[in-house]
């Protein structure tokens, strides 16, 4: 059972209170630490959820940066790797339990301040948000697991499960230098991981259309991916003598084709099928009929997914075009085009079908593909069921912090090569465009609850114990 004070009735909150008392005894007399000046909002056997005191809300917004109790704390040891990536051990009291891992990344892609409310580097506040670059991805998991892990020390926690923090500074451009090399400092030490927790899915509010309330997705697979440059050369020229076919127009040709024959649908193919079927009853009428018998109406979801970007991205390999190079005079016959496509891999395909798919695509000898970034198969499935603790674990802490149901797994668009992907934030259907784009803001709330979060799932994860689900009273 999970509650918030003045969200549920007294009477609720008097017999839950009484039904979870022994509970509420046994877990304080075995937790090692005090939390004295927690003002409790209790959540039955989980731990206690955070409400930050006035002064650190304060120090929240004014001072992000400094983490003074986690830098002196004898419990932590802190290295750089890679040059600007942070590595942190958090030493726990029991070496029986295997550590975790959280891992977020410090830098981001770039921004231009046209078109945004408020400059992209400013950090500025408007009306309750906070804009800037990163704010989304992935600046407020940076935030969220220092800060959270700071206010625990300052409440005097002594960690029983070690655990790691893994803070990249590379990973929109694949993490060569911050997480492969933390990935081999981790793996030179014989570490062994009981999860990996990293961004991906969210609370989704209103995002999967036809759904009645929000639904928490946590990413335990995610889609492949291939980022290929496609070049045509030949001889430059003056503008006066143009080819019959120009380097720009081949190669436009080229794209045009990709673009007009996007990837098959694949729905149901993979484990999104399984994921819709799951959420079935959190549909309005008739979709939650559709949902739950898609054997029979997939090929209608399948159709009626696609018709927006993100329910495109999780039913079909897609394609998308980034970059477009050529020309360097307006009466110079350009030596060479070049484009980036950037292809995110359905998990019912792979990385062979679809380069196969794009040369018959294609079909032009002139149009030479390369690449310098490795490409990527969609991943196996990470284990999500009843016993698995790390899954689990993840799940309570959503549950605990945002009070909604249902948290279901989920196959994560976007790369992050991680087990577990989950960023503590509620997403409505108008943000997804601020992700890489204009206007990327966190709401003042919004950052609390990411620190709650963390706060909440390092204290969860201090038990061998895999964690029984709550079931709020809505
Ligand atoms: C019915 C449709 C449901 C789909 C819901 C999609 C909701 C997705 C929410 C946010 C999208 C953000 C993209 C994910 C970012 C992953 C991190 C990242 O940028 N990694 C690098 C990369 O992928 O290039
Ligand atoms: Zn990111
Ligand atoms: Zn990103």
């Amino acid at each position: 059972m999970a509650i918030s004070m003045g969200k549920g009735s007294v009477g609720v909150l008097t017999g839950v209170f009484i039904a979870s008392l022994a509970v509420v005894v046994a877990v304080l007399l075995l937790r090692t630490y005090n939390l004295p000046e927690l003002k409790v909002a209790w959540k039955g056997k989980g731990a206690p959820r955070i409400e930050l005191e006035e002064d650190e809300r304060e120090q929240l917004y004014e001072a992000l940066k400094a983490f003074p109790r986690l830098f002196n704390s004898s419990l932590v040891e802190y290295e750089l790797v890679g040059e600007y990536s942070h590595l942190f051990n958090v030493q726990g009291s029991d070496n029986s339990l295997l550590p975790y891992m959280l891992i977020a990344h410090l830098d981001v892609v770039p921004a231009t301040p046209e078109g945004w409310d408020l400059p992209p580097f400013s950090g500025e506040e408007k009306e309750g948000y906070i804009y800037g670059r990163g704010s989304l991805d992935d600046k407020n998991r940076v935030i969220g697991i220092l800060q959270g892990l700071e206010f625990l020390f300052k409440r005097g926690y002594k960690p029983r499960r070690s655990f790691y923090i893994g803070l990249g500074h590379d990973e929109e451009i694949g993490g060569r230098h911050g997480a492969k090399e933390i990935v081999k400092t981790l793996e030179t030490r014989n570490v062994k991981l009981e999860f990996l927790l990293d961004e991906g899915f969210e609370v989704l509010d209103g995002v999967i259309y036809g759904t009645k309330r929000p639904i928490a997705l946590i990413g335990v697979t995610e889609k492949g991916t291939i980022t290929l440059n496609l070049t045509v050369h030949s001889p430059p020229g003056h503008s006066s003598m143009p080819p019959r076919e120009s380097r720009i127009g081949i190669l436009s040709a080229a794209l045009s084709r990709l673009e007009q024959n996007p990837m098959p649908n694949r729905f149901g193919k993979g484990p999104e099928g399984a994921m819709f079927e799951q959420l079935a009853d959190e549909f309005y009428f008739p979709l939650n009929i559709m949902m739950a018998n898609l054997w029979l109406f997939g090929p209608l979801v399948s159709r009626i997914l696609q018709r927006t970007p993100s329910g495109n991205a999780l039913v079909r390999t897609t394609t998308a075009l980034t970059i477009f190079n050529a020309g360097i005079k307006s009466n110079v016959i350009p030596q060479t085009a070049r484009a980036t496509v950037n292809f995110r891999i359905h998990p019912a395909e792979t990385v062979n079908e679809v380069l196969k798919a794009m040369n018959t695509t294609i079909m032009d000898d002139r149009v030479i593909p390369s690449s310098d970034v490795p490409f990527f198969d969609p991943p196996s499935i990470s284990p999500h069921d009843e016993e698995t603790f790390g899954y689990q674990t993840v799940k309570r802490s959503i549950t605990d912090v945002f009070l909604v149901e249902p948290v279901a797994p989920g196959v994560s668009i976007g790369n992050t090569a991680s087990i577990y992907k989950f960023r503590a934030l509620v997403i409505k259907d108008e943000d997804l465009s601020r992700f890489h784009g204009i206007n990327e803001r966190i709401s003042k709330e919004g950052i609390e609850t990411v620190v709650q979060f963390y706060f909440q799932l390092i204290q969860n994860s201090d038990t061998d114990i895999v964690p029984v689900q709550s079931h709020l009273e809505l």
